[in-house]
Protein backbone atom coordinates (compact mmCIF):
# COMPACT_ATOMS: atom_id res chain seq x y z
CA UNK A 1 0.00 0.00 0.00
CA UNK A 2 3.26 2.40 -0.01
CA UNK A 3 2.94 3.34 -3.46
CA UNK A 4 -0.63 4.45 -2.66
CA UNK A 5 -1.63 7.40 -0.75
CA UNK A 6 -5.62 6.70 0.18
CA UNK A 7 -8.07 9.70 -0.01
CA UNK A 8 -11.50 8.51 1.11
CA UNK A 9 -13.85 5.56 1.17
CA UNK A 10 -16.13 5.87 -2.45
CA UNK A 11 -18.46 2.48 -2.03
CA UNK A 12 -19.23 -0.13 0.23
CA UNK A 13 -20.31 -3.12 -1.17
CA UNK A 14 -20.85 -6.60 -0.26
CA UNK A 15 -17.82 -8.16 -0.83
CA UNK A 16 -15.39 -5.17 -0.56
CA UNK A 17 -14.86 -1.56 0.25
CA UNK A 18 -13.84 0.66 -2.81
CA UNK A 19 -11.66 3.45 -1.90
CA UNK A 20 -10.11 6.45 -4.06
CA UNK A 21 -6.24 6.32 -3.68
CA UNK A 22 -3.25 8.29 -5.90
CA UNK A 23 -0.43 6.01 -7.31
CA UNK A 24 2.44 8.49 -5.72
CA UNK A 25 4.87 7.38 -8.14
CA UNK A 26 3.37 8.59 -11.30
CA UNK A 27 0.38 10.91 -9.69
CA UNK A 28 -2.99 8.82 -11.05
CA UNK A 29 -5.84 8.16 -9.13
CA UNK A 30 -7.09 5.24 -8.85
CA UNK A 31 -10.18 3.25 -7.01
CA UNK A 32 -8.77 0.24 -4.75
CA UNK A 33 -10.83 -2.14 -3.55
CA UNK A 34 -10.20 -3.82 -0.46
CA UNK A 35 -12.01 -7.31 -0.12
CA UNK A 36 -13.64 -7.75 2.97
CA UNK A 37 -12.58 -11.72 3.80
CA UNK A 38 -9.34 -12.84 4.19
CA UNK A 39 -7.22 -14.38 1.51
CA UNK A 40 -4.39 -17.18 2.84
CA UNK A 41 -2.49 -17.71 -0.22
CA UNK A 42 -2.13 -16.43 -3.74
CA UNK A 43 -3.77 -19.36 -5.52
CA UNK A 44 -7.18 -18.15 -3.31
CA UNK A 45 -6.53 -14.89 -5.09
CA UNK A 46 -6.16 -16.11 -8.60
CA UNK A 47 -8.77 -18.21 -8.35
CA UNK A 48 -11.50 -15.30 -7.95
CA UNK A 49 -13.85 -14.80 -10.31
CA UNK A 50 -12.92 -11.26 -10.54
CA UNK A 51 -9.71 -11.54 -10.91
CA UNK A 52 -9.44 -14.37 -13.89
CA UNK A 53 -12.49 -12.88 -16.06
CA UNK A 54 -11.32 -8.99 -15.82
CA UNK A 55 -7.86 -10.21 -16.58
CA UNK A 56 -8.65 -11.02 -19.63
CA UNK A 57 -10.99 -8.34 -20.57
CA UNK A 58 -9.96 -4.67 -21.89
CA UNK A 59 -12.75 -2.51 -23.33
CA UNK A 60 -13.52 1.35 -23.31
CA UNK A 61 -16.81 -0.07 -21.71
CA UNK A 62 -15.14 -2.12 -18.85
CA UNK A 63 -13.51 -1.02 -16.13
CA UNK A 64 -9.95 -1.71 -16.33
CA UNK A 65 -7.95 -3.62 -13.26
CA UNK A 66 -4.13 -1.99 -13.07
CA UNK A 67 -3.17 -4.49 -10.23
CA UNK A 68 -3.62 -6.67 -7.80
CA UNK A 69 -1.57 -7.56 -4.42
CA UNK A 70 -2.50 -9.11 -1.52
CA UNK A 71 -0.91 -7.83 1.86
CA UNK A 72 -1.53 -8.95 5.51
CA UNK A 73 -3.69 -11.65 4.41
CA UNK A 74 -6.10 -8.77 2.95
CA UNK A 75 -6.68 -8.78 -0.88
CA UNK A 76 -6.97 -4.92 -2.85
CA UNK A 77 -7.92 -4.72 -6.65
CA UNK A 78 -6.54 -1.36 -8.31
CA UNK A 79 -9.03 0.12 -11.16
CA UNK A 80 -8.70 2.92 -13.25
CA UNK A 81 -10.85 5.31 -10.86
CA UNK A 82 -14.58 6.57 -12.46
CA UNK A 83 -16.44 9.70 -10.99
CA UNK A 84 -19.72 8.09 -9.76
CA UNK A 85 -21.96 4.94 -10.33
CA UNK A 86 -25.30 5.35 -12.30
CA UNK A 87 -27.42 5.16 -8.99
CA UNK A 88 -25.52 8.21 -7.80
CA UNK A 89 -26.63 10.02 -10.33
CA UNK A 90 -30.47 8.79 -10.47
CA UNK A 91 -30.87 9.12 -6.85
CA UNK A 92 -30.68 12.87 -6.10
CA UNK A 93 -32.00 13.80 -9.40
CA UNK A 94 -35.18 16.08 -10.25
CA UNK A 95 -35.41 16.88 -13.85
CA UNK A 96 -35.56 13.38 -16.22
CA UNK A 97 -32.78 12.75 -17.96
CA UNK A 98 -33.13 13.08 -21.91
CA UNK A 99 -33.74 10.18 -24.79
CA UNK A 100 -29.89 10.93 -25.66
CA UNK A 101 -28.32 10.30 -22.50
CA UNK A 102 -30.09 7.46 -21.96
CA UNK A 103 -29.21 6.21 -25.51
CA UNK A 104 -25.68 6.93 -24.99
CA UNK A 105 -25.40 5.33 -21.90
CA UNK A 106 -26.99 1.78 -22.67
CA UNK A 107 -25.37 2.33 -26.39
CA UNK A 108 -22.01 1.86 -24.41
CA UNK A 109 -23.14 -0.44 -22.29
CA UNK A 110 -24.26 -2.82 -24.98
CA UNK A 111 -20.76 -2.80 -26.29
CA UNK A 112 -19.03 -3.50 -23.50
CA UNK A 113 -21.78 -6.82 -22.99
CA UNK A 114 -21.30 -7.31 -26.80
CA UNK A 115 -17.79 -7.49 -26.09
CA UNK A 116 -17.72 -9.29 -22.18
CA UNK A 117 -20.12 -12.22 -24.18
CA UNK A 118 -17.97 -12.43 -27.02
CA UNK A 119 -15.44 -13.07 -24.58
CA UNK A 120 -17.11 -15.95 -23.11
CA UNK A 121 -18.22 -13.91 -19.73
CA UNK A 122 -21.69 -12.96 -18.31
CA UNK A 123 -21.82 -10.45 -15.42
CA UNK A 124 -25.22 -11.62 -13.58
CA UNK A 125 -25.15 -8.93 -11.28
CA UNK A 126 -25.86 -5.59 -13.35
CA UNK A 127 -27.41 -3.20 -11.47
CA UNK A 128 -27.15 1.10 -11.96
CA UNK A 129 -24.79 0.29 -8.87
CA UNK A 130 -22.05 -1.33 -11.03
CA UNK A 131 -22.11 0.88 -13.91
CA UNK A 132 -19.65 3.79 -13.36
CA UNK A 133 -19.62 7.25 -15.27
CA UNK A 134 -16.66 10.10 -15.56
CA UNK A 135 -18.34 12.69 -17.58
CA UNK A 136 -20.01 10.96 -20.64
CA UNK A 137 -18.03 7.31 -20.85
CA UNK A 138 -19.89 4.81 -19.22
CA UNK A 139 -17.88 1.18 -17.82
CA UNK A 140 -19.48 -2.13 -16.76
CA UNK A 141 -17.94 -2.94 -13.09
CA UNK A 142 -17.95 -5.50 -10.18
CA UNK A 143 -17.27 -8.41 -11.81
CA UNK A 144 -17.42 -10.85 -8.49
CA UNK A 145 -20.15 -12.73 -10.10
CA UNK A 146 -19.12 -13.05 -13.76
CA UNK A 147 -19.37 -16.42 -14.99
CA UNK A 148 -17.91 -18.25 -18.31
CA UNK A 149 -20.28 -18.87 -20.85
CA UNK A 150 -18.73 -22.27 -21.17
CA UNK A 151 -18.90 -22.96 -17.59
CA UNK A 152 -20.43 -26.36 -16.47
CA UNK A 153 -24.27 -25.83 -14.95
CA UNK A 154 -25.41 -25.71 -12.32
CA UNK A 155 -24.87 -22.52 -11.02
CA UNK A 156 -26.11 -22.81 -7.59
CA UNK A 157 -24.30 -19.95 -5.74
CA UNK A 158 -25.63 -16.52 -5.00
CA UNK A 159 -26.62 -14.27 -7.69
CA UNK A 160 -27.57 -10.64 -8.87
CA UNK A 161 -29.33 -8.33 -6.70
CA UNK A 162 -33.50 -8.65 -7.04
CA UNK A 163 -34.59 -5.80 -8.58
CA UNK A 164 -32.65 -6.27 -11.62
CA UNK A 165 -32.63 -10.40 -11.64
CA UNK A 166 -33.68 -12.43 -14.48
CA UNK A 167 -37.27 -14.56 -14.10
CA UNK A 168 -35.30 -18.02 -14.91
CA UNK A 169 -32.57 -17.25 -12.10
CA UNK A 170 -35.79 -16.24 -9.56
CA UNK A 171 -37.15 -19.54 -10.83
CA UNK A 172 -33.93 -21.47 -9.77
CA UNK A 173 -32.91 -22.31 -13.17
CA UNK A 174 -29.67 -23.68 -13.06
CA UNK A 175 -28.96 -23.53 -16.40
CA UNK A 176 -29.15 -19.77 -17.38
CA UNK A 177 -26.87 -17.58 -19.36
CA UNK A 178 -25.78 -13.88 -20.95
CA UNK A 179 -29.87 -13.33 -21.54
CA UNK A 180 -29.87 -13.00 -17.60
CA UNK A 181 -27.72 -9.45 -18.60
CA UNK A 182 -30.17 -8.60 -21.17
CA UNK A 183 -33.11 -8.28 -18.77
CA UNK A 184 -30.89 -6.50 -16.23
CA UNK A 185 -30.01 -4.37 -19.34
CA UNK A 186 -33.99 -3.67 -19.98
CA UNK A 187 -35.01 -2.72 -15.78
CA UNK A 188 -32.10 -0.27 -15.62
CA UNK A 189 -32.66 1.34 -19.28
CA UNK A 190 -36.46 1.59 -18.17
CA UNK A 191 -35.15 3.23 -14.53
CA UNK A 192 -33.14 5.24 -16.28
CA UNK A 193 -35.90 6.78 -18.00
CA UNK A 194 -38.08 6.95 -15.07
CA UNK A 195 -35.74 7.18 -11.79
CA UNK A 196 -37.30 4.66 -10.59
CA UNK A 197 -37.01 0.80 -10.67
CA UNK A 198 -39.07 -0.98 -12.80
CA UNK A 199 -39.64 -4.36 -10.33
CA UNK A 200 -38.29 -3.30 -7.03
CA UNK A 201 -39.44 -6.60 -5.63
CA UNK A 202 -39.23 -6.58 -1.48
CA UNK A 203 -38.55 -10.63 -1.79
CA UNK A 204 -38.21 -12.78 -4.01
CA UNK A 205 -41.90 -13.92 -4.62
CA UNK A 206 -43.08 -10.23 -4.50
CA UNK A 207 -40.23 -9.68 -7.43
CA UNK A 208 -41.88 -12.29 -9.30
CA UNK A 209 -45.01 -10.68 -8.79
CA UNK A 210 -43.87 -7.46 -10.03
CA UNK A 211 -42.70 -8.62 -13.15
CA UNK A 212 -46.29 -10.20 -13.69
CA UNK A 213 -48.18 -7.32 -12.86
CA UNK A 214 -45.53 -5.34 -15.59
CA UNK A 215 -45.18 -7.93 -18.04
CA UNK A 216 -48.31 -10.10 -17.69
CA UNK A 217 -47.88 -13.53 -16.38
CA UNK A 218 -45.94 -16.25 -18.59
CA UNK A 219 -48.27 -18.52 -20.62
CA UNK A 220 -47.28 -21.89 -22.22
CA UNK A 221 -47.27 -20.13 -25.61
CA UNK A 222 -44.54 -16.69 -24.14
CA UNK A 223 -42.22 -18.85 -21.80
CA UNK A 224 -43.13 -22.75 -21.82
CA UNK A 225 -39.78 -23.60 -19.99
CA UNK A 226 -40.73 -21.12 -17.36
CA UNK A 227 -44.10 -22.85 -16.53
CA UNK A 228 -42.01 -26.13 -16.48
CA UNK A 229 -39.37 -24.33 -14.09
CA UNK A 230 -42.68 -22.70 -11.63
CA UNK A 231 -44.03 -26.14 -11.64
CA UNK A 232 -40.60 -27.64 -10.43
CA UNK A 233 -40.72 -25.63 -7.38
CA UNK A 234 -44.35 -25.80 -7.05
CA UNK A 235 -44.73 -21.91 -7.89
CA UNK A 236 -48.07 -20.58 -9.20
CA UNK A 237 -48.04 -17.41 -11.24
CA UNK A 238 -49.80 -14.84 -9.96
CA UNK A 239 -52.50 -13.90 -13.34
CA UNK A 240 -52.05 -10.40 -14.78
CA UNK A 241 -51.96 -9.37 -18.29
CA UNK A 242 -49.27 -6.95 -19.37
CA UNK A 243 -49.73 -2.78 -19.18
CA UNK A 244 -48.00 -1.39 -22.22
CA UNK A 245 -44.67 -0.05 -20.78
CA UNK A 246 -45.32 3.19 -22.44
CA UNK A 247 -47.92 3.87 -19.76
CA UNK A 248 -45.42 3.27 -17.05
CA UNK A 249 -42.58 5.26 -19.07
CA UNK A 250 -44.21 7.93 -20.57
CA UNK A 251 -40.74 9.99 -21.11
CA UNK A 252 -39.65 7.35 -23.53
CA UNK A 253 -39.84 7.04 -26.83
CA UNK A 254 -41.85 4.12 -29.18
CA UNK A 255 -38.79 2.68 -29.94
CA UNK A 256 -37.16 2.82 -26.42
CA UNK A 257 -40.42 1.04 -25.12
CA UNK A 258 -39.67 -1.43 -27.68
CA UNK A 259 -36.05 -2.24 -26.99
CA UNK A 260 -37.19 -2.56 -23.28
CA UNK A 261 -40.02 -4.35 -23.69
CA UNK A 262 -38.17 -6.98 -25.60
CA UNK A 263 -35.51 -7.27 -22.87
CA UNK A 264 -37.70 -7.96 -20.53
CA UNK A 265 -39.36 -10.78 -22.40
CA UNK A 266 -40.14 -13.55 -20.12
CA UNK A 267 -38.24 -16.32 -22.35
CA UNK A 268 -34.94 -15.50 -22.13
CA UNK A 269 -34.46 -16.84 -25.72
CA UNK A 270 -36.79 -13.99 -26.99
CA UNK A 271 -34.30 -11.67 -25.57
CA UNK A 272 -31.92 -9.94 -28.23
CA UNK A 273 -28.27 -10.35 -27.65
CA UNK A 274 -26.11 -7.81 -26.91
CA UNK A 275 -25.26 -7.29 -30.28
CA UNK A 276 -28.65 -7.06 -31.68
CA UNK A 277 -30.20 -4.71 -28.90
CA UNK A 278 -26.76 -2.35 -30.94
CA UNK A 279 -29.07 -3.01 -34.12
CA UNK A 280 -32.20 -2.10 -32.75
CA UNK A 281 -33.87 1.06 -34.22
CA UNK A 282 -33.07 3.42 -30.96
CA UNK A 283 -29.73 3.12 -31.72
CA UNK A 284 -30.03 4.20 -35.11
CA UNK A 285 -29.02 7.91 -34.57
CA UNK A 286 -25.94 6.38 -32.43
CA UNK A 287 -22.94 6.66 -34.27
CA UNK A 288 -21.95 9.34 -32.08
CA UNK A 289 -18.81 8.42 -30.49
CA UNK A 290 -17.71 10.19 -27.13
CA UNK A 291 -14.59 11.77 -26.91
CA UNK A 292 -12.65 10.19 -24.45
CA UNK A 293 -13.24 7.18 -26.42
CA UNK A 294 -12.18 8.54 -29.93
CA UNK A 295 -8.39 7.92 -29.72
CA UNK A 296 -8.79 4.24 -28.26
CA UNK A 297 -11.22 3.05 -30.20
CA UNK A 298 -13.82 3.29 -33.09
CA UNK A 299 -17.18 3.08 -32.57
CA UNK A 300 -18.57 1.04 -34.94
CA UNK A 301 -22.17 -0.40 -35.98
CA UNK A 302 -20.18 -3.64 -37.57
CA UNK A 303 -22.19 -7.05 -37.16
CA UNK A 304 -19.92 -9.71 -35.91
CA UNK A 305 -17.47 -11.88 -38.31
CA UNK A 306 -19.45 -14.97 -40.09
CA UNK A 307 -22.46 -12.96 -39.45
CA UNK A 308 -23.40 -10.45 -42.38
CA UNK A 309 -25.53 -6.97 -41.15
CA UNK A 310 -28.19 -7.76 -43.45
CA UNK A 311 -28.97 -10.98 -41.93
CA UNK A 312 -28.50 -9.66 -37.93
CA UNK A 313 -31.14 -6.83 -39.48
CA UNK A 314 -33.41 -9.18 -40.40
CA UNK A 315 -32.81 -11.39 -37.48
CA UNK A 316 -33.41 -7.77 -35.44
CA UNK A 317 -36.43 -6.75 -37.29
CA UNK A 318 -38.44 -10.04 -36.68
CA UNK A 319 -37.34 -10.26 -32.77
CA UNK A 320 -38.24 -6.45 -32.43
CA UNK A 321 -41.29 -6.56 -34.59
CA UNK A 322 -42.35 -9.47 -31.96
CA UNK A 323 -41.34 -8.03 -29.21
CA UNK A 324 -43.17 -5.03 -29.82
CA UNK A 325 -47.00 -7.01 -30.78
CA UNK A 326 -46.80 -8.63 -27.65
CA UNK A 327 -47.25 -5.57 -25.87
CA UNK A 328 -50.33 -4.48 -26.37
CA UNK A 329 -52.06 -1.73 -23.67
CA UNK A 330 -54.31 -3.81 -21.69
CA UNK A 331 -57.80 -2.54 -21.29
CA UNK A 332 -58.21 -3.42 -17.73
CA UNK A 333 -55.22 -1.27 -16.51
CA UNK A 334 -56.33 1.81 -15.13
CA UNK A 335 -54.60 5.05 -14.76
CA UNK A 336 -56.27 6.17 -11.53
CA UNK A 337 -54.25 3.10 -9.75
CA UNK A 338 -50.24 3.73 -10.85
CA UNK A 339 -47.85 1.11 -11.16
CA UNK A 340 -46.56 -0.29 -7.70
CA UNK A 341 -43.09 0.77 -8.74
CA UNK A 342 -44.60 4.68 -8.13
CA UNK A 343 -46.28 4.29 -4.69
CA UNK A 344 -44.58 1.68 -2.90
CA UNK A 345 -42.51 4.19 -1.61
CA UNK A 346 -39.19 1.86 -0.94
CA UNK A 347 -36.11 3.06 0.34
CA UNK A 348 -34.36 2.05 -2.09
CA UNK A 349 -30.78 2.39 0.26
CA UNK A 350 -33.13 0.26 2.62
CA UNK A 351 -33.79 -2.36 0.54
CA UNK A 352 -30.49 -2.48 -1.07
CA UNK A 353 -28.71 -3.42 2.35
CA UNK A 354 -31.53 -5.51 2.85
CA UNK A 355 -30.65 -7.38 -0.95
CA UNK A 356 -30.87 -10.95 -0.64
CA UNK A 357 -28.46 -12.79 -2.51
CA UNK A 358 -29.66 -15.67 -4.44
CA UNK A 359 -29.40 -19.16 -2.81
CA UNK A 360 -30.53 -21.88 -4.81
CA UNK A 361 -32.61 -23.47 -1.47
CA UNK A 362 -35.70 -24.50 -3.51
CA UNK A 363 -37.69 -21.51 -2.23
CA UNK A 364 -38.22 -18.01 -2.76
CA UNK A 365 -37.09 -16.18 0.38
CA UNK A 366 -34.75 -14.10 1.44
CA UNK A 367 -31.43 -14.52 3.09
CA UNK A 368 -30.25 -12.65 6.07
CA UNK A 369 -29.35 -9.16 6.23
CA UNK A 370 -25.82 -9.16 5.42
CA UNK A 371 -23.25 -7.25 8.16
CA UNK A 372 -22.14 -3.88 7.89
CA UNK A 373 -18.62 -3.89 7.00
CA UNK A 374 -16.33 -0.54 8.68
CA UNK A 375 -12.91 0.05 7.41
CA UNK A 376 -10.10 -0.09 9.81
CA UNK A 377 -9.16 3.56 10.99
CA UNK A 378 -6.88 5.14 8.96
CA UNK A 379 -4.03 5.44 11.64
CA UNK A 380 -4.10 1.90 12.66
CA UNK A 381 -0.89 0.22 13.26
CA UNK A 382 1.45 0.00 9.91
CA UNK A 383 1.20 -3.72 9.52
CA UNK A 384 4.28 -5.93 8.38
CA UNK A 385 3.77 -6.72 4.32
CA UNK A 386 3.75 -10.43 4.44
CA UNK A 387 3.25 -10.69 0.75
CA UNK A 388 3.39 -8.33 -2.35
CA UNK A 389 2.40 -9.92 -5.34
CA UNK A 390 1.39 -7.69 -8.59
CA UNK A 391 1.10 -10.03 -11.21
CA UNK A 392 -0.72 -6.99 -13.21
CA UNK A 393 1.00 -4.02 -14.52
CA UNK A 394 -1.00 -2.75 -17.48
N1 LIG B 1 -13.30 1.95 -10.33
C1 LIG B 1 -14.10 2.62 -9.48
N2 LIG B 1 -14.06 3.96 -9.42
C2 LIG B 1 -14.86 4.63 -8.56
N3 LIG B 1 -15.76 4.06 -7.75
C3 LIG B 1 -15.85 2.71 -7.77
C4 LIG B 1 -15.01 1.93 -8.62
N4 LIG B 1 -15.34 0.62 -8.43
C5 LIG B 1 -16.31 0.60 -7.51
N5 LIG B 1 -16.63 1.85 -7.11
C6 LIG B 1 -17.67 2.24 -6.14
O1 LIG B 1 -17.77 1.27 -5.11
C7 LIG B 1 -19.05 0.65 -5.11
C8 LIG B 1 -18.91 -0.81 -4.71
O2 LIG B 1 -18.03 -1.46 -5.61
P1 LIG B 1 -18.22 -2.95 -6.08
O3 LIG B 1 -19.60 -3.09 -6.68
O4 LIG B 1 -17.09 -3.37 -6.94
O5 LIG B 1 -18.16 -3.71 -4.69
P2 LIG B 1 -18.86 -5.05 -4.26
O6 LIG B 1 -18.49 -5.35 -2.85
O7 LIG B 1 -18.56 -6.12 -5.25
O8 LIG B 1 -20.37 -4.62 -4.35
P3 LIG B 1 -21.71 -5.43 -4.53
O9 LIG B 1 -22.43 -5.30 -3.24
O10 LIG B 1 -22.41 -4.69 -5.64
O11 LIG B 1 -21.37 -6.83 -4.93
C9 LIG B 1 -19.61 0.88 -6.52
O12 LIG B 1 -21.02 0.91 -6.53
C10 LIG B 1 -19.02 2.24 -6.88
O13 LIG B 1 -19.81 3.28 -6.37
Amino acid sequence: MDKYTIIKEVGDGTFGSVWRAINKQIGEVVAIKKMKRKYYSWEECLNLREVKSLRKMSHPNIVKLKEVFRENDILYFVFEYMECNLYQLMKDRLKLFSETEVRNWCFQVFQGLAYMHRRGYFHRDLKPENLLVTKDVIKIADFGLAREINSQPPYTEYVSTRWYRAPEVLLQSSTYGSAVDMWAMGAIMAELFTLRPLFPGSSEADEIYKICSVMGSPTWNSWAEGLKLANAINYQFPQFSSIHLSVLIPSASEDAISLITSLCSWDPCKRPTALEALQHPFFQSCFYVPPSLRPRTAVTRTPPSGETKGALEQKSARRYSRATSNSKPTSNYSSAKPHAAFVTGVQRKLEMNNQDVYKSDKSLKSSPKQPRYRPPARNSPSKLLDCFIRFMQM
